[in-house]
């Protein structure tokens, strides 16, 4: 049984552990459980959060992120990874630095910035770690409107604004963008997708009326990790990852009083 074929699909997910259960590994772990895909973690900072926001945060040393990498470049069979919450520069450069050591298979970026509470998971001079280090590893980058906006210095207003912020972000290193539209206004959401082949789509949606929205970002990255670690190529894993997130809003669960946990169950099985 030691054939790489006969590998059950397993993805890594590099970010932050949520005490409430609904963001960061928590959520991301969920999201491959329910695409029956193995999870494997290295955890970069432990967080005391709930639904109303972010009570505190501690990043690990650094070793034991080194060390975490090391054990499972050793032994699994890891076919994508994706980031989350990295903290600040000397961690966005750790993990940079494992990821282009290591074969982990397609590197998802989603550059988490602010929680929906408002909380900052990523120090303002990690910013250019992220863009330098980070993005030209990145197979695909998924931030949402204020990250894009972040990292490219485009104010994004009009469709054109969100091409030109996706192309911005291809020259700054990633070889395909989502740009990723819940923090847009009006009834419909935007995503948008530009590939490596130039070619760009868009994926719209109804605004569901719910303020259970608590770790959509987490989850939408970790279920394209985990169809692409199920074989499927990437157009097809964002679409399917979009069907996926959209049945974990629509269909809520009540945790917590504020900005509640998606129902990651909600695809069945
Ligand atoms: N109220 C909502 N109804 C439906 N989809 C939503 C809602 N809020 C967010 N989403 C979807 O979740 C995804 C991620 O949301 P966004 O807020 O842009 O990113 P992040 O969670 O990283 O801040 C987007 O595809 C967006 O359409
Ligand atoms: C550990 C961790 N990672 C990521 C998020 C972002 O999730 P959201 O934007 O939905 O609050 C979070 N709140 N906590």
């Amino acid at each position: 049984m030691s054939s790489d074929l006969q590998q059950f699909p397993q993805m890594l997910t590099v970010a932050g552990i949520d005490s409430s259960g609904g963001a960061g590994i928590n959520a991301d772990v969920a999201t491959a459980f329910a695409h029956h895909v193995y999870p494997a973690t290295v955890v970069v900072a432990v967080t005391a959060q709930n639904t109303y926001g972010v009570q505190g945060a501690t990043l690990l040393d650094t070793n034991i992120i080194e060390q975490q990498f090391a054990s499972i470049a050793d032994d699994l069979a890891i076919k994508a990874v994706k980031t989350g919450m990295l903290g600040d520069r000397e961690h966005v450069e750790i993990v940079a630095a494992a990821l282009a050591k290591y074969d982990l298979g397609p590197i998802i970026i989603d550059p988490v910035m602010v929680a929906k509470g408002g909380a900052k998971l990523l120090t303002d001079d990690a910013i250019t770690a992220v863009k330098e280090k980070l993005l030209p590893l990145a197979t695909l980058v998924t931030p949402n409107l204020l990250e894009a906006q972040q990292l490219t210095g485009i104010t994004i207003n009009t469709p054109a604004d969100l091409a030109a912020a996706a192309r911005a972000l291809q020259a700054l290193g990633a070889q395909n963008v989502l740009v990723k539209g819940g923090h847009g206004a009006g009834d419909e959401l935007t995503d948008y997708v530009l590939l490596a082949d130039q070619s760009a789509f868009t994926l719209v949606n109804p605004r569901l009326d719910t303020t259970r929205t608590h770790g959509t970002g987490d989850t939408y990255a970790a279920a394209i990790a985990s169809n692409l670690a199920l074989g499927h190529d990437l157009k097809t894993a964002i679409t399917l990852a979009k069907d996926y997130l959209y049945a974990t809003v629509a269909n809520e669960i009540i945790v917590g009083h504020g900005h509640g946990p998606l129902n990651h169950w909600a695809k069945g099985e």
